[in-house]
């Protein structure tokens, strides 16, 4: 099946003054329709200025988007955010506060229908109700939002962007005001309606954890520009960059020279099948994934554990080499090693990868 193109970033720039860098600075990305993108990157590297230019609260200075065949920006073509087929979802939800559930849901629509909208009062009712539904809602339809907790409000935010039923849903944001368990559930909910009506959004999120989890696409920014877009799949697995390694996998990095056909690092020496960059180079970054370091107890180890972290599944393992330079590894919780102990590492050469310096 050939999946139709949902949006299109050609070549976008956004600069807000002569004297600072690009916000966002030739971008170019595509969504098909159905998918999830996440966009990811650290505090302004200009993922919320990407979303204002793609819901058209910004305009850009180059480069055109592109909605479901329709220019939106670019090219001498300009369409208010209003006109443009999308929903948004905010972090602080934008409830009106003295509107019930099925008022605050029904808002959009209304307002379309007094600028014309085919939709009758009938069709609005019943959209409302629909998208009240999705959320899982049904029966709080006369609260007001002080009487909902933070996840129900987020809902309501979501149930109004969807009641119109439209192309794309942007989501600045939405779940970072809420406590961690109710994030994490709402996070997968958030994907499976989306997947349920078919519905293509485009979520803004510095958690990593989260960008991986739901979306089918991920964009890691940095500096306004694109870093790596791919499935979460290749992100995690083979980081296009240090940056992307570093921000994304939280991976270690371990410093290496380059000696005969291994690398040599503090905490031991490592073979494997390089890339042609990576063998040219002489000095360079050894990634190593915390999951990918083994940690065998030894008197003479090279590293001590300084500290361990019960995460559930797993302890997370805080490790100083001589060099005072600190690694971390997470292993099954079902041995504790203790702080304290001596460990040599094992890494499996498979898992490493290399960033040469300069790359
Ligand atoms: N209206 C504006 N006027 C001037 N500079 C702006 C404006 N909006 C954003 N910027 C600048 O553009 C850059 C990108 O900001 P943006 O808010 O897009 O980043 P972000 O990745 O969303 O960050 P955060 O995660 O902190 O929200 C920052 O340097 C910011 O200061």
């Amino acid at each position: 099946m050939v999946q139709s193109v949902i949006l299109r970033l050609e070549g976008i720039t956004r600069q807000f003054s002569r004297s600072s860098a690009p916000a966002v600075n030739n971008l170019t990305l595509q969504l098909n329709q159905g998918d999830l993108l996440g966009l990811l990157g650290p505090s302004g590297c200009g993922k919320t200025t990407l979303l204002r230019l793609i819901a058209g609260f910004e305009s850009p200075q180059a480069g055109m988007v592109t909605m479901a065949d329709r220019t939106v920006a670019g090219a001498g073509h300009w369409v208010l955010p209003e006109d443009r087929d999308m929903g948004m979802v905010f972090q602080d939800y934008a409830l009106f506060p003295h509107l019930t559930v099925a008022k605050n849901v029904a808002f959009g629509l209304e307002k379309r229908q007094h600028q014309g909208s085919r939709h009758t009062t009938k069709q609005v009712k019943h959209l409302t109700q629909e998208a009240i539904a999705q959320v899982g809602l049904t029966g709080l339809e006369n609260r007001y939002p002080h009487e909902l907790s933070g996840g129900q409000q987020q809902r309501v935010a979501l149930a109004r962007a969807l009641a119109p039923q439209p192309d794309l849903i942007l989501l600045d944001e939405p779940l970072s005001n809420l406590d961690s368990h109710i994030r994490l559930r709402l996070r997968q909910e958030v994907r499976e309606i989306l997947k349920a009506t078919g519905t293509s959004g485009v979520l803004v999120t510095h958690d990593q954890e989260e960008a991986l989890s739901i979306a089918d696409w991920v964009a890691v920014m940095r500096n306004g520009h694109l870093e790596q877009f791919g499935t979460p799949e290749t992100i995690y697995q083979t980081p296009a960059t240090r940056f992307v390694a570093e921000f994304v996998t939280q991976a270690n990095m371990l410093p290496a020279t380059r000696k005969g056909d291994v690398w040599e690092t503090e905490i031991g020496c490592f073979g494997g099948k390089w890339q042609e960059a990576e063998e040219n180079a002489r000095i360079a970054d050894l990634m190593i994934r915390q999951e990918d370091l083994l940690l065998e107890p030894s008197e003479a180890g090279a590293l001590v554990i300084r500290d361990r972290q019960f995460l559930g599944r797993e302890h997370r393992y805080s490790l100083v080499c001589l060099s005072g330079r600190e690694l971390y590894a997470r292993l099954p919780a079902d041995k504790a090693i203790p702080i304290g102990t001596r460990v040599n590492v094992q890494v499996t050469t498979s898992a490493l990868q290399v960033f040469p310096s300069g790359y």
